[in-house]
């Protein structure tokens, strides 16, 4: 990079619009939808698609809904040019579906174009040529009245031939291309040119369609060129007013979006921004960011990954795992705030009210996606997505304080492998330290316990350093009983049980804070079920064992009554 751009770089001047009204509007209702991913998109892949791929990609936008589709361009491309004529000729073009075509404003190549879509039931031909003035000058060598003689020329042919068609519903749509670089009343002039040429007037509608060929300002400085237009243009009734932004700031779609406030009733772009260079506009971002207002875009993203995978298909491109709505990542949640806040979200949702999720702008259960990847856990990760998951996965609810215990427990996981932990891994590390305990050559196994009708009366079968004990004690219920057994001066200050899944063979989950006062502060301990007493009595065990492991002393030989 130079340290001094400003001698390599000029800045847009902005445009002169005190009065603008743009920035107090708003958007309520769709705009019309041009997809072009059959032509702006193809023309920017690796591997143009060919007819069958065409095809393919031609209904999944009929099924989103597009009632507008730029087909291609027949006059540069055999493939192209087929894939027009068989749409048309195997009738795969529902009566609400409009084709469009696109041509260089050359009279050879005008020709093939309005041929290409012989039959069609309706027709937008779309002619274009740069305006701005480096194009005028380098590439056309025209002055401003030149160019204005040009458009006239071309659009009358347009006419001229359309009009010897009338089997067909013919629009026309021009463009300016390069309109956001091109000085506006040079832009003004291109588009009244076709605008006159074309006859527009009642029953004659004309696009006119702006793009920001380059992105090359920030978004307000296009809508003020859409709004300065939007004013101009006449008969302003018989436009309608296009943009057709790209990407190449990485403003596309808020370029689009304040253009649609400034006056535009139309949009063309691609699904997940695909297009030239950094992309056209991504209708999927724009149409969903119409819907989290509530307003309903008219096109259908309801299976979104279905949508992903067909384009994915047919560009040979991958969409990136952040891209807005669509990626892996997009309603995924790490970071440990964001998880606490999603959950306590879910917890306190009306399923019929307004959708008021922390962090998730949207419900995706509405787009097709399940809440299943929503929260992952990795070392940046707090209880809030811990507990989450294990509750989600396992029916497994922990008491506050074992949330934080655990949650520190799986942080040293995720910070010794370096990587996500797995719902299965998570489980695999709660049961290690809750279920499963061991302490090193000290650890006490449970085998079976008699208990008295009254509840208070226990046998129990343990084994300790390889030695079998079957240990007796009385308490006023099962747990203090078991202590009483195991006679040790252990102090059970959290109990809770309660069932991991519903309907007769449910498991239950015990789960037991046992304090050894004065050596170990206290651990907890759970034990899993289908008989609550053998849940509560593998608890007790396991909480012992991870006293143990902190050095406590496991006294079972003390209490030995049949070793
Ligand atoms: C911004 C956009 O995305 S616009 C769409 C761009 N897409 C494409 O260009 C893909 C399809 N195009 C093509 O395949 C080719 O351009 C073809 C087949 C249409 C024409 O090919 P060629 O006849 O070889 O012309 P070529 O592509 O070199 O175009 C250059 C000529 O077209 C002229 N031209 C360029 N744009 C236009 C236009 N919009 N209207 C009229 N003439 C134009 C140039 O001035 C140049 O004329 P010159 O030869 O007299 O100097
Ligand atoms: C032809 C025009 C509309 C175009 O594709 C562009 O300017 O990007």
């Amino acid at each position: 990079m130079i340290q001094e751009p400003s001698r390599k770089y000029r800045p847009i001047s902005p445009v002169r619009l005190e009065d603008r009204q743009w920035p107090s509007k708003v958007i309520s209702s769709p705009p019309t939808w041009l997809s072009t991913d059959l032509r702006d998109g193809n023309q920017a892949l690796f591997e143009p698609m060919n007819v069958e791929r065409k095809v393919r990609m031609f209904q999944e936008l009929v099924r989103i809904g597009f009632k507008e589709i730029e087909v291609g361009f027949p006059s540069a491309s055999q493939i192209d040019y087929d894939f027009v004529r068989r749409l048309i000729d195997e009738d795969l073009v529902p009566d609400d579906v409009t084709l469009m075509v696109i041509t260089q404003s050359r009279t050879d190549l005008i020709e093939k174009t309005v041929d290409a879509v012989k039959g069609a039931h309706s027709a937008i031909v779309h002619i274009y040529n740069a305006t701005a003035p480096v194009w005028r000058e380098v590439v056309f060598g025209m002055t401003v009245p030149e160019m204005v003689a040009f458009i006239d020329r071309h659009v009358r042919y347009v006419k001229e031939l359309t009009d010897a068609r009338p089997e067909t519903r013919w629009t026309l749509q021009y463009s300016p291309e390069c309109f956001s670089m091109t000085e506006l009343d040079v832009s003004l002039q291109a588009c009244q040119a076709a605008i006159e040429a074309w006859g527009t007037g009642p029953g004659r509608d004309i696009i006119i369609n702006l793009p920001t060929t380059v992105e090359n300002a920030t978004p307000n400085v296009f809508a003020d060129q859409i709004e300065w237009m939007h004013r101009h243009l006449t008969p302003r009734e018989h436009v309608i007013l296009c943009v057709h932004p790209h990407n190449d700031r990485g403003t596309g779609v808020a370029a689009a979006e304040l253009a649609m406030m400034a006056g535009a009733q139309r949009v063309e772009g691609c699904l997940f921004g695909n297009g030239e260079r950094s992309g056209n506009v991504d209708i999927v971002t724009l149409a969903l960011n119409l819907y989290t207002q509530g307003v309903h875009p008219k096109l259908d993203f309801s299976d979104i990954n279905g949508i992903a995978r067909i384009a994915e298909e047919c560009t040979g491109l991958p969409i990136h795992p952040r891209h807005p709505y669509v990626g892996d990542l997009v309603f995924t949640a790490f970071s440990g705030s964001h998880q606490d806040a999603i959950k306590k979200g879910f917890a306190a949702r009306d399923p019929n009210g307004v959708w008021e999720v922390p962090y998730l702008p949207i419900d995706p259960a509405d787009i097709g996606r399940t809440y299943d990847s929503l929260i992952r856990v990795n070392s940046q990760s707090g209880k809030g997505g811990i507990t989450y998951l294990l509750e989600r996965e396992r029916g497994i609810q922990m008491p506050r304080r074992m949330q934080v215990e655990f949650s520190s427990v799986v942080q040293q996981h995720a910070d010794a492998s370096e990587s996500e932990i797995s719902g299965q891994q998570l489980w695999t590390i709660f049961s290690d330290t809750y279920l499963q305990t061991q302490s090193e050559g000290a650890t006490l196994v449970y085998y079976g316990h008699r208990l008295d009708d009254d509840g208070q009366s226990i046998e129990l079968d343990v084994s300790f350093r390889g030695q079998h004990h079957r240990l007796s004690g009385n308490g006023n219920g099962p747990i203090a009983a078991v202590v009483d057994a195991l006679g040790l001066p252990i102090r059970i200050d959290h109990y809770e049980e309660r069932a991991t899944s519903a309907g007769a063979q449910a498991q239950a989950l015990a789960i037991v804070e046992a304090a050894w006062p004065g050596i170990a502060g206290s651990a907890f301990g759970a034990g899993i079920s289908t008989n609550i007493v053998t849940a509560s009595v593998l608890a007790v065990v396991n909480a012992i064992n991870r006293l143990a492991a902190r050095g406590c002393p496991v006294m079972v030989e003390a209490q030995d009554a049949t070793a």
